[in-house]
């Protein structure tokens, strides 16, 4: 089965095409990157894939069904500047909004909605934070807190917006291997990333985009000096410098 299928999607904001033509079929049960320079389209990508978007054409399809929001599989994790931090809310709060979906927006969350809520926040580290303001957590905490947000949604594909930016190592480590333990569960993760140097070790899958598909397929396969050069163009360096950390492009 294919987490995601792609056909012909193009996307514009107003007039201004932003991304021409894309067409991916990526199966289920991977954890996949989406990689290019600034500008790509990456972002643009996940919001035309999750219907927030009005001027796209083409079509899409996770697991193989036209998206319906009443289906509760995906989960988001929006990129951390998208987000109002100082609306005033608490962790556990924020967190109980990814069950909104299976209780719906005008009911109580029950007891086993706050006990699902609490169980995610303590799979990222962040339980004894249930009651503070999320606008008083670091960003590597609020980073932490969304990311528990969409375990709670008990979704089937997730689609990430850079959630490595601004996090320290050991936020990361406990990241990735969340995103693991999903993939552990057959579902499937998307996400938006910027660091070449980690990109080959945690991805099993990789789509690298500039406004188009330049390349999508498994690392060992699409993850090639060539594809990257493509990508970046005249802003890539070489491999090695990927490797030896001079990458922040
Ligand atoms: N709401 C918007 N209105 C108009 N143009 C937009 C809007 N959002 C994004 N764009 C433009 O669309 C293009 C793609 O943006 P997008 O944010 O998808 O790229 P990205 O690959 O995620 O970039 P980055 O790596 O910098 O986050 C950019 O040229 C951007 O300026």
């Amino acid at each position: 089965m294919n987490a995601l299928q792609v056909k012909s999607l193009s996307v514009a904001y107003e007039e201004k095409v932003v991304l021409s033509n894309i067409s991916l079929t990526i199966p289920k049960g991977l954890i996949t990157g989406i990689i290019g320079p600034n500008g790509a389209g990456k972002s643009t990508l996940i919001k035309a894939v999750l219907n927030q978007l009005p001027n796209k054409t083409g079509s899409v399809a996770i697991l193989e069904r036209p998206l319906n929001p009443k289906d509760h599989i995906v989960g988001y994790v929006p990129q951390r500047n998208a987000v109002d931090w100082d609306f005033p809310t608490n962790a556990l709060d924020v967190v109980l909004m990814g069950r909104y979906g299976h209780i719906g927006v005008m009911r109580r969350p029950s007891l086993r909605d706050k006990q699902i809520a609490l169980n995610c926040l303590r799979n990222v580290g962040m339980e004894a934070f249930a009651e503070q303001s999320i606008g008083q957590l670091s960003g590597g905490q609020q980073q932490r807190v969304f990311l528990a947000r969409a375990l709670a949604q008990e979704a089937e594909v997730y689609f990430m917006d850079e959630p490595f930016v601004g996090v320290d190592a050991a936020t990361e480590r406990t990241i990735i291997s969340i995103l693991k333990e999903l993939k552990s569960q057959g579902k499937s993760v998307f996400v938006v990333h910027h660091d070449l140097q980690t990109a080959a070790d945690y991805f099993d899958w990789i789509v690298l985009l500039n406004k188009t598909t330049i390349a999508s397929g498994p690392t060992e396969v699409t993850f090639t000096p060539d594809n990257l050069q493509e990508a970046y163009g005249g802003k890539l360096f070489f491999m090695d410098q990927a490797k030896s950390g001079k990458n922040d492009l």
